[in-house]
């Protein structure tokens, strides 16, 4: 399985902007990688602009969850779409959306844990759904939003449940940059899969965001890390027989005694 990532930068605020630059790249990386998988960054219709996303968010997922199902449906590929600010029963909600390449909505997933650093639950609500994980082209793969990452427990879930990859779309600052990259390592080797990211670059609201999209084996090897600060496309291609030896070799999952926890 062939990805392409967008390590995008955001232009702040601007909703129809961005789908154009979405599309306008998505066009050009189809036509010149032919992925059969592209993810999106966190909230890249908007950014975080708080002060304007009553009028900047999406209601009940549109025009963003059409934009993306046209994308899938006329390019032939999965698109896991990021996360965008969505209005649902006059809360603001920070959602993700999976969709395949016949352009169905396959999993969605409102942000659990929002960020305190950055102010997002004096503006967001939290999502109230359970965090499951989705099949695509055949294997159990996850999806977590960002500031999630710092929760082992929601990524040992998907993995019980059978996740081989997890999906993190973020809009990560640089201040925190290790805890990005080492904590993405440590849950590669803890759950023995894939973790594939996209983080944004540009400052916007005075933060300076991290770039460093990635990679990750389920061994904790960083296939490949985006820069710190470019626009750029972060290619990887997934052999996933290595989640199956590796839980052979180091049998975690069969090692665990849950009851004495
Ligand atoms: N957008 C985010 O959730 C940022 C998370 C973050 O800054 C951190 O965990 O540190």
């Amino acid at each position: 399985m062939k990805y392409c990532i967008y390590q995008m930068e955001i232009v702040f605020g601007n909703p129809k902007e961005n789908r154009k630059k979405v599309a306008g790249w998505i066009k050009q990386t189809v036509n010149e990688e032919k992925p059969d998988t592209i993810v999106l960054p966190e909230m890249w219709t908007t950014a975080y602009a708080f002060d304007d996303l009553e009028n900047l968010a999406d209601d009940n997922g549109e025009p963003t969850i059409a934009f993306l199902q046209d994308m899938a449906s006329t390019y032939h590929i999965n698109i896991v779409g990021g996360s965008f600010a969505n209005q649902k029963d006059n809360e603001i909600y920070n959602s993700s959306v999976v969709i395949d390449r016949n352009g169905d909505v396959i999993h969605q997933y409102d942000k659990l844990h929002l960020v305190p650093m950055l102010d997002e639950h004096l503006y967001l609500t939290g999502g109230k759904n359970k965090a499951t994980v989705f099949h695509l082209d055949g294997v159990k793969m996850g999806i977590i939003i960002c500031y999630d990452l710092r929760f082992p427990e929601l990524l040992r879930k998907l993995a019980l449940e059978g996740a081989q990859v997890v999906h993190i779309v973020a809009e990560w600052p640089a201040a925190r940059r290790d805890h990005w990259e080492i904590l993405q390592q440590a849950r590669a080797i803890e759950n023995q899969m894939y973790i594939i990211s996209s983080n944004v670059v540009g400052n916007y609201n005075h933060v300076d965001f991290a770039g460093t999209s990635m990679v990750i084996d389920p061994w904790g090897e960083v296939i490949i890390k985006g820069s710190r600060t470019k626009e750029e496309i972060i290619r990887a291609t997934l052999k996933l027989d290595k989640v199956v030896d590796i839980r052979k070799e180091v049998p975690v999952f069969s090692s665990r005694v849950p009851d004495y926890y």
